[in-house]
């Protein structure tokens, strides 16, 4: 087996006396997708936060990519490859898809675009940006402003954005939120492709693009992990299916 590009270990996190988060130890692995599931106010978003940095854990630690990064800040961990996909209300609806993108880019290079000519400078970085819309399908609609996408197409802008990170690990916040049967597919397509590139921490409600996706499942009921399993073993364990999901979620 690969070594892990994700490993929590024993992650507790408390907002005074309510546990958010309970002794979760995963791994998520390099081409996997890891999804979590659980109901409302599980603790899944926490657990993101704290992965990503924007949350410090009371206990556990923390390895991304043989690093123990639990100390480190969000900007840290997301120049190692650590890369949460940001909510639409990130996206600046006047500017293209081709330039919410660069942004990313510029963001993440730094000053490392400085030292081009300003138009050698600025075509490095579309070039950049372009690759993230064509990883995503978006491509044709790059000069489009975000604000004339479609939800479907926000979504995958997001994605973009991830991608422009430079990511060794996607933590994908419910990425389908929103999203109508037809984009459901179309995003549910994009994933699969971008498992062959990167380790996936996905975090989504739509149980059947959760089965259709994922490689393993955590399941986090009161912020503490009951299950970690492949999708036959969650459909199948009789704790799952009586303690929250309900029969037809798992249908
Ligand atoms: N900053 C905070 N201070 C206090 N309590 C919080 C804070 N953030 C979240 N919580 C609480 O922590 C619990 C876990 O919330 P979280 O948003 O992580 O759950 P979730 O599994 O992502 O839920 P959902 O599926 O509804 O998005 C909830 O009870 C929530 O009210």
């Amino acid at each position: 087996m690969p070594d892990p590009l994700l490993e929590l270990h024993g992650l507790s996190k408390n907002f005074g006396a309510l546990t958010v988060t309970s002794d979760v130890s995963l791994t998520v692995l390099p081409g996997e997708i890891h999804a979590i599931i659980g109901p409302n106010g599980a603790g899944k978003t926490t657990l993101i936060h704290q992965i990503s940095g924007t949350l410090r854990p009371d206990r556990g630690t923390i390895r991304f990519a043989g690093q123990d990064v639990t100390a480190l800040p969000f900007e840290r961990r997301a120049r190692l490859g650590l890369a949460r996909s940001f909510q639409i209300t990130s996206i600046v609806p006047g500017f293209t898809a081709l330039e919410n993108v660069a942004l990313a880019v510029q963001a993440r290079s730094g000053s490392s675009f400085r030292f081009l000519r300003p138009v050698a400078g600025e075509a490095a970085l579309n070039d950049e940006a372009r690759a993230a819309l064509d990883i995503v399908g978006l491509g044709r609609v790059a000069d489009r402003t975000a604000a004339a996408l479609s939800h479907g197409e926000k979504r995958q802008l997001e994605l973009a954005i991830a991608i422009a990170m430079n990511p060794r690990l996607l933590l994908l916040d419910e990425p389908l939120a929103g999203a109508g049967p037809e984009e459901t597919e179309r995003l549910i397509g994009i994933l699969r492709e971008l498992r062959s590139r990167y380790g996936i921490l996905l975090v989504e409600h739509d149980m059947q693009a959760v089965f259709a996706l994922a490689d393993r499942i955590s399941v986090l009921v009161y912020g503490r992990v009951i299950v970690t399993g492949t999708v036959d073993e969650i459909r199948g364990h009789p704790e799952v299916r009586t303690a929250y999901l309900g029969e037809d979620a798992l249908a």
